[in-house]
């Protein structure tokens, strides 16, 4: 008899439901449930419908007691940055805006003119991203009345679902990180910097490591669902949980987690907080067991979902495959840079590109292939000018990168990558961030001895392709 595990992993476009199990030090896997997200335009706000994903998370539970499948302990991970306000009762207050939504536009100007750029990077070592919590706080209490005031509790997104299924309310350390709000050093809240910016220290508790048990399930939640499990901490930042499933033990090992963004990094035993690091903006997130992701955020596969989506409005419906096949066929050479702030969040980001290919005196992608070939080289590109930087910053020569999540699919981006990056690429697993979730309750369930062990069953136990680079370096 084996014990299954559930991890609930909600991306930016989509949630999932995958039961984990492990056998002969094999890791086998199952998706139960599968359901869409995106951000929802509410009062002129772009937000995220947490009461909708909340009813799929016990969709998805259902699902697994229908077909006969109790999981011994479930976490949840999503993206991260984004928080839910509780008041005194421990109702949510007001909606959880989604990061893409204009609201903290001038709010670094007003954090900065509390704390300088640089001393806010040497403190947390968190890259400067228009919209981190810390920035969307200071919108909160700059445009919300008293809202942050009156708030009794915060609480990152999966944080906030552990709550919902456990009334336990936990702050999970590797989520909290991003917050850019805590010292990279201690690995807890700086409340001299919350104190600085205004903050309700109150809103800010102990910080729970992955592992930590949760609670078990809510009355309510297990007659709704049909069974009870604890819930345990995974790494909850989606990002942390798919490094902890990068498929090697290797030293040095670069990886890109691709899904909605591409985060490209590596692993590291400490924080770097210097001037160059912060000069790069490469980042410091806290890992599993304190270990610290020093990657940079690329705008990602968002531009390609986004055009997807602009087509599917125009009647014209693809798959992701079926899209980067097409691609691979053109020849278009013009580039964009991807990290450039029209891409975030742009009103139409075929016209987003189309402007950008213009204004550089580049060639216009003319079809929707060219248009998607654009994005993909861009996305190369960006991604052989961050192995340089990496390589330089770190001082370490890498002679392969692994590619994990969804975007390891991607074929023909896989392909670009290896020729401009010059290194060999191992894409897969796909489903790196249900593993890794998978992989710290079945550490704490005793499956594994530790996430090197993990990572070597990870490494049997996915199909990960290997693609060789025309250009060695
Ligand atoms: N068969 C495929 N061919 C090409 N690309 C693919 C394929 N499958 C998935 N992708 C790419 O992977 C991306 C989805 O990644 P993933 O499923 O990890 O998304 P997500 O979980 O919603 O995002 P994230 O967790 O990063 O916010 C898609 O946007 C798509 O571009
Ligand atoms: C804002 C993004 O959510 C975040 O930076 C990234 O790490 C992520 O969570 C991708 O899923």
């Amino acid at each position: 008899m084996c014990n299954y595990y559930l991890a609930v992993d909600i991306g930016a476009s989509s949630g999932r439901h995958i039961i984990g199990w492990v056998q002969d030090h094999v890791m086998k896997v199952r998706e139960i449930y599968r359901f869409s997200n995106g951000m929802e335009s509410v009062n002129g706000r772009l937000c995220w419908n947490t009461d909708r994903l909340f009813e799929e998370i016990t969709a998805g539970m259902r699902e697994c007691k229908k077909q006969g499948i109790i999981p011994r302990t479930m976490g949840i991970d999503t993206w991260a940055v984004d928080y839910v306000l509780l008041d005194k009762q421990g109702r949510r207050l007001g909606e959880s805006v989604g990061y893409r939504d204009g609201r903290t536009k001038g709010m670094d100007t007003r954090v900065y003119g509390i704390i300088s750029p640089e001393d806010l990077y040497a403190r947390t070592g968190i890259q400067r991203q228009t919209f981190n919590t810390i920035y969307q706080l200071m919108a909160d209490r700059c445009q919300q009345g008293k809202r942050l005031e009156q708030a009794d509790g915060l609480l990152m997104i999966p944080d906030y679902f552990h709550y919902l299924l456990t009334g336990k309310k936990r702050q999970e350390y590797t989520n909290a990180t991003t917050t850019q709000l805590v010292d990279a050093r201690t690995g807890t809240w700086d409340e001299e910097l919350i104190g600085m910016l205004g903050y309700p220290k109150h809103l800010f508790g102990a910080l729970s490591m992955p592992g930590t048990v949760v609670g078990s399930l809510r009355g309510e939640i297990r007659r709704q669902v049909g069974f009870d499990c604890k819930v345990v901490l995974p790494a909850t930042h989606d990002t942390a949980s798919a490094v902890m499933a990068v498929p090697s033990n290797q030293e040095h090992v670069l990886y890109i987690s691709s899904g909605t963004w591409s985060l490209m990094g590596t692993e590291r035993p400490y924080a770097d907080c210097g001037p160059e690091s912060r000069g790069a903006n490469f980042t410091n997130e806290g890992g599993y067991e304190h270990r610290y992701r020093y990657l940079k955020n690329i705008m990602g596969l968002w531009m390609i979902q986004s055009v997807k989506k602009e087509w599917e409005a125009e009647g014209e419906r693809y798959s992701f495959g079926e899209i980067c096949e097409r691609a691979s066929r053109e020849r278009i050479a013009s580039i964009v840079d991807c990290n450039d702030s029209c891409f975030l969040a742009p009103d139409s980001m075929c016209r987003a590109v189309a402007d950008f290919c213009n204004a550089g005196g580049q060639q216009v992608p003319r079809t929707r292939w060219e248009m998607a070939a654009v994005i993909y080289n861009s996305l190369a590109a960006c991604y052989g000018a961050c192995v340089k930087e990496l390589e330089q910053l770190t001082g370490i020569s890498y002679d392969r990168i692994h590619i994990v999540g969804g975007g390891a699919n991607a074929d023909y981006l896989n392909r670009l990558t290896a020729n401009a990056t010059g290194r060999t690429v191992y894409a897969g697993p796909a489903e790196a961030t249900a593993i890794g979730n998978l992989a710290a309750q079945m550490i704490k369930g005793g499956e594994y001895a530790s996430l090197a062990d993990a990572r070597e069953s990870i490494f049997r136990s996915f199909e990960i392709k290997t693609y060789h680079s025309k250009n060695n370096h």
